[in-house]
């Protein structure tokens, strides 16, 4: 279908637009009212997730309210772990939690690859989502890295360490590449599924990518992702690895258009790091805490340093629950206005 604003894929393709576009990690989540509203009548998070016209309703409201350029599938990374047989529970305030979480390799027989079917509610909404939108703005889908998927399958729960993820690829790098293998080929086939859907655009998170050491990462994390990224070429891709300042120089020659930056990432410093790559971020989300005066200040500096091409406007990881929704539109106007000004 033909898109009426397609500023994000002709930005994600490195050609120039009329002003940089602008989404945000987690912009369908807990800052709006509207969401929380909808959240109340499924209950649970998991029931969201799983309920095709909730789903799409909350992936629509950051479009309606907030005017980003993109939506996002409102879903989450740990769909694939549960796909593959390995439960979660999403605990209020504590976060995600797997009560039978992988602790050796005789658990890989709990587990097997899984197939895009077995993830049929989150492509149901995928095509929800994009009759819904009708062509006002393209959608993005996602899947967790498998090393960051990793962590949580090992772990059983969020963590400051993921020591015992990381312990593993210490004590039993074998079996970790096994796993590894086995959450990437579940990914592939996933994010097909949501390609096939509709998703216009992918986006990989690799939320824990800060905690390995350079070499690790690329034994263990990138060496995967960069799987992915070879046999994904219907759409363009971002790569989004937090806090993995030191893999900037190899993932300019991964096999995807857009590398999402965190706000610790000097944006010059990437530029030259990164010549072949599309630029995604990166302000700090605790920057919506300040003033609209300082937040206006903040995106600003963030848009001159980027410079009017090759960029895509984001924070430089997710919102935090507790922003409040008027100081997210005061960025995004800011985004769009910078560009509208510059060009006139
Ligand atoms: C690590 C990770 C997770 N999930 C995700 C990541 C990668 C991005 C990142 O690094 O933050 C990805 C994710 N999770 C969610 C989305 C939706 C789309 C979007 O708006 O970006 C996306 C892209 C919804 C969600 N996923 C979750 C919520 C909050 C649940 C609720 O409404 O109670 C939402 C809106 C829950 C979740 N999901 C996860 C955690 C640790 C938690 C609990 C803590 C938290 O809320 O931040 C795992």
């Amino acid at each position: 279908m033909h898109l009426q604003n397609d500023l994000l894929l002709k930005a994600a393709k490195g050609e120039i637009t009329k002003r940089t576009p602008i989404w945000l990690m987690r912009q369908a989540g807990r800052i709006l009212p509207e969401y929380r509203a909808v959240r109340e009548k499924a209950r649970d998070f998991k029931t969201l997730v799983k309920t095709p016209e909730l789903a799409t309703e909350v992936t629509v409201q950051p479009v309606d309210i907030l005017g980003v350029d993109a939506a996002i599938i409102f879903s989450d990374i740990l769909v694939i772990p549960e796909a593959m047989g390995l439960n979660y529970e999403m605990e209020e305030k504590r976060g995600p939690v797997f009560p039978d979480r992988i602790k050796s390799i005789d658990d890989l027989k709990k587990i097997h690859v899984s197939n895009a079917d077995e993830l049929s509610y989150v492509l149901d909404a995928i095509r929800l989502t994009k009759r819904e939108l009708n062509g006002r703005v393209p959608l993005i889908g996602f899947a967790g890295a498998p090393w960051t998927i990793f962590s949580y399958m090992i772990e059983g729960k969020g963590s400051k360490t993921f020591s015992e993820a990381k312990k593993m690829l210490y004590t039993q790098p074998a079996f970790s590449h096994q796993l590894l293998e086995m959450i990437t080929q579940s990914t592939i086939n996933y994010l097909k599924g949501q390609i096939s859907a509709g998703a216009d655009i992918i986006q990989i998170f690799d939320s824990w990518a800060g905690i390995l050491s350079p070499d690790q990462y690329q034994e263990f994390s990138l060496k995967y992702i960069s799987k992915i990224c070879d046999v994904i070429n219907e759409v363009p891709k971002i790569v989004f690895a937090k806090g993995a300042f030191f893999a900037r120089e190899p993932f300019n020659s991964l096999n995807c258009e857009v590398i999402g930056l965190d706000w610790n990432m000097d944006i010059k410093e990437s530029r030259k790091l990164m010549p072949n790559k599309v630029l995604q971020g990166n302000l700090d989300p605790c920057a919506l805490y300040g003033s609209y005066d300082d937040i206006k200040n903040e995106a600003r500096k963030m848009l001159d340093a980027f410079g009017s091409t090759k960029h895509i406007a984001n924070l430089g990881h997710g919102l935090y629950p507790d922003i409040e929704a008027d100081k997210v539109k005061c960025f995004i106007d800011t985004v769009k206005e910078y560009g509208e000004s510059l060009r006139r």
